[in-house]
């Protein structure tokens, strides 16, 4: 059995995309592992499925499965990917595209030279999926047992839980210790992205992110949003905010409280590809 691909990636943050509008598309995190797998399989950050749209307002239908396997509300670099994918596949001829993702919807809009805006939803801080209790204030946690160390970030959901530090310099911040074990503390029972963000001027932030389920990756878009939105809301960003990450520059913008969060930046398509499964199992 085959199943056709595309391979496209957002700043470096890398995708199999998956056309299932034409024929229902299910794999078990066994499979999504096997096709994410850098050496027996394509190799990936994200599956992104593209299914019919489950709503009468919506277009399509947007699934995310990380390369662990484990299922995922939202990715912000994956949907501008999507967004190229539809419209490069004849799926539509939509500037504007509506998405029926786990939780809610996202809006995905085309702007010149492959590059895209993604509405995520609203910010929610103390979200019901992160049950942190006892700790400061819900803009700043604190754990005191991440590998030894005291370690103090902010938490919301963007369709996704995110956790962000704010660190000095994100070269030297210890991403590989801190990343793993904040992401799968038992304070987040569905785990959670970690981002490092570091302050630049009131314009710029450097960010770096331990994705869950992927470990860290070259961007992470939700992860630049969770961020970004964080710093507005302290008052030390402005609402528009060029975020650097490893693979390139996204850019956020957030009006405020209650205000959707957008993302934009480009999204890159690599190569078309015919996927044997059997080959993919080991
Ligand atoms: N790379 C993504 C986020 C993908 C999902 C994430 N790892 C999760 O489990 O929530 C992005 O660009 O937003």
């Amino acid at each position: 059995m085959s199943l056709r691909f595309t391979k496209m990636h957002g700043l470096g943050n890398d995708f199999v995309v998956l056309d299932g509008t034409r024929e229902s598309i299910t794999l078990d995190a066994e499979a999504a592992r096997a096709i994410a797998d850098r050496h027996f399989g394509i190799g990936c950050d994200q599956i992104l499925i593209v299914e019919p749209a489950r709503s009468a307002n919506a277009d399509f239908g947007y699934r995310i499965l990380n390369s662990d396997g484990s299922e995922s509300g939202q990715c912000g670099n994956g949907a501008r990917c999507f967004a190229r994918y539809v419209r490069e596949q004849g799926l539509t001829e939509k500037n504007e595209i509506v998405v029926d993702v786990r939780d809610g919807q996202m809006v995905l809009e085309s702007l010149d030279d492959h590059h895209y805006r993604v509405a995520l939803g609203v910010p929610v801080f103390e979200p019901a999926d992160i049950p942190l209790s006892g700790f400061n204030t819900a803009d700043e946690y604190r754990l005191d047992d991440i590998a030894g160390r005291t370690v103090r970030f902010a938490a919301l959901a963007i369709g996704n839980p995110h956790a962000v530090v704010r660190v000095d310099d994100v070269d030297t911040a210890d991403v590989a210790t801190i990343g793993p074990a904040l992401e799968s503390h038992a304070a987040f029972p569905a785990r959670v992205n970690v981002g490092f963000a570091q302050l630049v001027t009131p314009e710029r932030i450097r960010l770096r992110v331990y994705e869950r389920g992927a470990g860290e990756t070259l961007a992470c878009g939700s992860g630049a949003a969770a961020a970004a939105v964080v710093g507005i809301r302290a008052g030390v960003l402005d609402p528009s905010v060029t975020v650097d990450l490893p693979g390139g520059t996204a850019t956020v913008d957030w009006a405020g409280h209650g205000k959707q969060v957008y993302l934009s930046g480009p999204a890159e398509r690599v190569f078309d590809g015919e996927l044997l499964l059997s080959n993919t199992s080991r």
